[in-house]
């Protein structure tokens, strides 16, 4: 394997899109995200609110009726549909055309939800971005695999790593089988970790940002949020996982003189990202 090349901010600095003056948010993409379940609607509220606060127009979510209140008191930006299920997602009919849809954080592994994630795939048509469960379901049902879209960005944490492509004996086979699945199914790899590493098929780039902080719940949530935001403002795939992992740890990197490592939550990742992109640019 070549060495990894790094992301920095010079090289985002290469594709980066500064907002036009005369965009409309229905110029700015819309996003939908599909996450949560009972006790875990706090998936959902991360990645959604990050995601409206990375640049995009619109957002909808995607949620067990049980969260309904809980996302529309917590973020009334955000448009919500929920399934008729009270607890988990079991059908994913979605009333509009999205730019991009992030999936999987939080929803839990239900045979229901497991079957609606199946003909969710068999019939969408827009760039994806698949989290957490999502990755789980699809990591024991490997078929599906060939369901998923080309430059379909994953995220997984190094568990959910694990699932998908099987042990590794060292670092060297864990890059080796990553490529390879990567290569199999076309897809991009956000392989998070301290730091992240990107594969898209044969290539290899790592992240410069982010810190110790991040190790909280929800971060990765968060980070999908992020990703699908930049997919629905038409950054192609591999651009909008390089920013958006970049962003994610200049957030952490620039709150920690002031949280400390200790009392950093995912929240603060959001309370960060306007500082982050404001850094792009100057
Ligand atoms: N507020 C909410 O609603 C929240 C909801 N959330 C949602 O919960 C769901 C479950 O997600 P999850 O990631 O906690 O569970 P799971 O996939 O079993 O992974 C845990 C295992 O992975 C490992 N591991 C993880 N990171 C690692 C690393 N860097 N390096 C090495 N190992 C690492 C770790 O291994 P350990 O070291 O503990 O043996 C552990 O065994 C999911 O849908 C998510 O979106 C969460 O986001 C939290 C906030
Ligand atoms: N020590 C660390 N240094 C840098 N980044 C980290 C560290 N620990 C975790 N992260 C980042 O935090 C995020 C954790 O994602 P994930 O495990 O999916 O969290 P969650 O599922 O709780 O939302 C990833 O982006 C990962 O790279
Ligand atoms: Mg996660």
């Amino acid at each position: 394997m070549k060495p990894p090349y790094l992301i920095t901010k010079e090289e985002i600095l290469k594709f980066y899109k500064p907002v036009n003056p005369l965009t409309h948010k229905g110029l700015q993409g819309h996003a939908v995200i599909i996450a949560g379940s009972y006790g875990k609607i706090g998936a959902a509220v991360l990645a959604s609110k990050s995601c409206i606060k990375s640049g995009c127009g619109l957002v909808t979510a995607l949620i067990p009726k049980c969260g309904y209140q809980i996302l529309q008191i917590s973020i009334p930006e955000v448009m919500v549909v929920t399934d008729e299920n009270a607890n988990f997602i079991t059908q994913i009919n979605l009333p509009l055309i999205p730019k991009a849809i992030g999936i999987g954080p939080g929803i839990g592994k239900e045979l229901g939800t497991q079957k609606a994630v199946f003909e969710f795939l068999r019939i969408n048509k827009a760039p994806l971005v698949l989290d957490a469960d999502v990755l789980n379901i699809l990591a024991e049902n490997q078929s599906w695999l060939e369901l998923v879209p080309e430059k379909t960005i994953l995220t997984p944490h190094p568990k959910e790593l694990e699932r998908l492509i099987g042990k590794w004996d060292s670092e060297a086979q864990k890059f080796q089988k990553a490529i390879a699945f990567s290569e199999q199914y076309k897809i991009i790899i956000v392989m998070k970790g301290a730091p992240t590493f990107i594969i898209n098929q044969t290539a290899v780039c790592q992240n410069t940002t982010g810190n110790a902080a991040l190790a909280t719940a929800g971060s990765g949530d968060v980070l999908t949020g992020i990703i699908t935001s930049l997919l629905s403002q038409s950054y192609e795939p591999l651009h909008a996982a390089q920013l958006g992992v970049f962003i994610h740890g200049l957030t952490a990197d620039i709150a920690l003189p002031k949280t400390g490592y200790q009392s950093f939550i995912a929240s603060d990742i959001i309370k960060n990202l306007g500082k982050a992109f404001l850094s792009l640019e100057n």
